[in-house]
Order: C-alpha cells, then sequence, then structure tokens
C-alpha cells in the first residue's frame, strides 16, 4: 500500500496490547511511518517504546485513521481521550461494542468502520472483515480496506449482525489452531516421541497444511489426497470426524455468543 497520504495526515491507535500491536507491526514494516503514529496506552509495552511512535501526546488535527483498540470493557474509560476528533475516520477493532455505542460518544455524523481482524496480522497474514456505519461513504470503506489489507485480506460484510459470527470463527480462531498444535504435539508425545520434536511435527504440519489449503484447492479433496482408503489417516479421521464438527460447532457458536453478550 502506498502510506502517503496516511504518512502526512497521521495515524491515532487508541489502545496497543496485542491486537493493535500486532497491526502496527504489520504496518510499520509496510512503510507507515512511526513519525505518522500517535499511541494512546496508559501502559505501552517495551517494543512499542523502541518503534519511535510519539506516545501518550497531543493528538494530531485531522489524522486519516483512528483505529481503536481497547478491550470492550475499557471503552468507557478510554473513548473520552479522542474527543474533540471529527475529522478522522474512526476504525476500531473491538470484540461485541456496536457502532451505536461509538456514534453515541463521537456524533452520529461520525464516519465508523467496525472491523474484526485477526493476529496473524502481525506476519501481514490476517483477515480482516469491515463494516461501516450510516456516515461511512464508499471513500472510507476503501480508504480502511486499503489500510487494513496491509496486514492481510480483508472482506466486506452485508450487516454489522454478522460480526458476531465473524468473531468466533476468525477474530478468535486462531486460538483454535494454536491449541490444535498444543493438543497434536500432545498426542504426538503420548505415542512416545519427545516433546520438542512432537511440537516441531505439529507445528510444521499446520502451518503447511494451511499454506498447501490457501493454494484453493477445495479443502476435502485436499483431505482425500492424504487418505488412503484402508491406511493410517482413515483411521485417524474415523475418531476426528466423529467429534470435530459438533464440537467446532459449540467452540464458534460459544464465542460468537460471548461477542453478543459484551454488546449489552
Ligand atoms: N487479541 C486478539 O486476537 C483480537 C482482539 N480484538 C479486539 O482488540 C481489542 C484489544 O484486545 P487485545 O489487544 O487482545 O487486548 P490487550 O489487553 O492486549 O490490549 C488492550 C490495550 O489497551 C490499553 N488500554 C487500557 N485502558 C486504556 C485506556 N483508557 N486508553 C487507552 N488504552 C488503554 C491497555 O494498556 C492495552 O495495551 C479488544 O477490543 C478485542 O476485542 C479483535 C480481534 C482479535
Ligand atoms: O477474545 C477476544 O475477546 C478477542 C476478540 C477476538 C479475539 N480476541
Amino acid at each position: 500500500m502506498d502510506f502517503t497520504d496516511i504518512n502526512t495526515r497521521g495515524v491515532v491507535l487508541l489502545g496497543c496490547g496485542k491486537m493493535g500491536g500486532a497491526m502496527l507491526e504489520g504496518w510499520l514494516d509496510r512503510g507507515l511511518s512511526p513519525g505518522a503514529v500517535t499511541v494512546i496506552d496508559p501502559h505501552p509495552s517495551d517494543w512499542l517504546r523502541g518503534t519511535g511512535v510519539a506516545l501518550n501526546a497531543g493528538l494530531p488535527d485531522a489524522p486519516a485513521i483512528t483505529l481503536i483498540a481497547v478491550k470492550p470493557q475499557m471503552m468507557g474509560d478510554a473513548l473520552p481521550s479522542l474527543r474533540g476528533l471529527s475529522d478522522t475516520l474512526f476504525v476500531t477493532v473491538a470484540a461485541g461494542t456496536p457502532i451505536a455505542a461509538y456514534e453515541a460518544a463521537f456524533g452520529t455524523g461520525a464516519r465508523v468502520v467496525r472491523a474484526m481482524p485477526n493476529t496473524p496480522a502481525a506476519i501481514g497474514r490476517g483477515i480482516t472483515a469491515i463494516v461501516g456505519n450510516g456516515a461511512a461513504t464508499q471513500a472510507d470503506l476503501d480508504l480502511a480496506e486499503q489500510f487494513l489489507s496491509a496486514v492481510g485480506e480483508v472482506v466486506r460484510l452485508d450487516s454489522e449482525e454478522q460480526m458476531d459470527a465473524v468473531t468466533g470463527l476468525s477474530g478468535s480462531g486462531p486460538a483454535y489452531v494454536f491449541h490444535m498444535i498444543e493438543a497434536m504435539a500432545a498426542a504426538g508425545e503420548a505415542q512416545g516421541l519427545a516433546p520438542d520434536l512432537a511440537l516441531r511435527l505439529a507445528r510444521a504440519t499446520v502451518a503447511g497444511a494451511g499454506a498447501l489449503a490457501m493454494k484453493g484447492e477445495a479443502p476435502g479433496q485436499l483431505r482425500e489426497n492424504v487418505t488412503s482408503p484402508g491406511g493410517t489417516t482413515q483411521a485417524g479421521l474415523a475418531v476426528l470426524m466423529e467429534e470435530l464438527p459438533d464440537l467446532m460447532i459449540r467452540t464458534v457458536r460459544a464465542a460468537a455468543d460471548r461477542s453478543r453478550e459484551l454488546r449489552a
């Protein structure tokens, strides 16, 4: 992405923990100038202090983008720090908190894009779903999409209602996959492998399978390509496929339900 305009107008980041930090890391790697970034965060990490961004300083007049990346529970304390900003596009990544909450804080004319990213953004491999409010123009959505594309794929949603399901699937999803690596490694250990070897095999298997899946062939076909009739995979899948579909439905539903609760 061409960061020229954004580097001129500046970017404000409210909250720079795990998610805000992952995205900032990706943007800085791809050409966002540290001098263009103002971060408001009462507990800046050592990494953040080392980046050269302005920390807890005065806000620029009309930053191109103001990214909100605090926990939904902190929103009430945090949003007043942004009071006075009007000529900016607010992009929020908070789970649960509805667009209406930002309109209540900044006025109904405020341009707001609600986004749900995930932490692989730190290496440019995230996926972010976005939806704008009534005041956000096509140009605003294009800007948000361009900016977020610098750290991975972007998909546009038809309605804000879809955000809870997206949060349960791709927002929280990396944690499910990391747990899968942990569980596969533990299973390898249970079959007699040393812990470091089991972890190495599990991690590379998930990473390699993920990369192969991204080539576009249907995952079901890729699964069949591994499965020799009467072979080892078939024996393993007979166990996994009995449990996993229902377990995944319950997992994503629990996360989506929690997203709905956070809205209340
Ligand atoms: N961690 C993840 O994988 C994802 C997180 N999100 C959303 O991102 C947001 C942040 O989550 P995390 O980064 O995981 O949490 P976090 O706890 O790592 O980061 C929150 C940051 O906000 C700062 N903060 C607290 N009070 C503040 C205030 N009054 N003003 C400014 N900053 C303040 C904290 O010091 C901390 O650095 C949440 O709303 C979450 O729903 C969305 C997608 C994925
Ligand atoms: O756990 C959470 O609430 C946040 C939202 C999606 C991923 N992490």
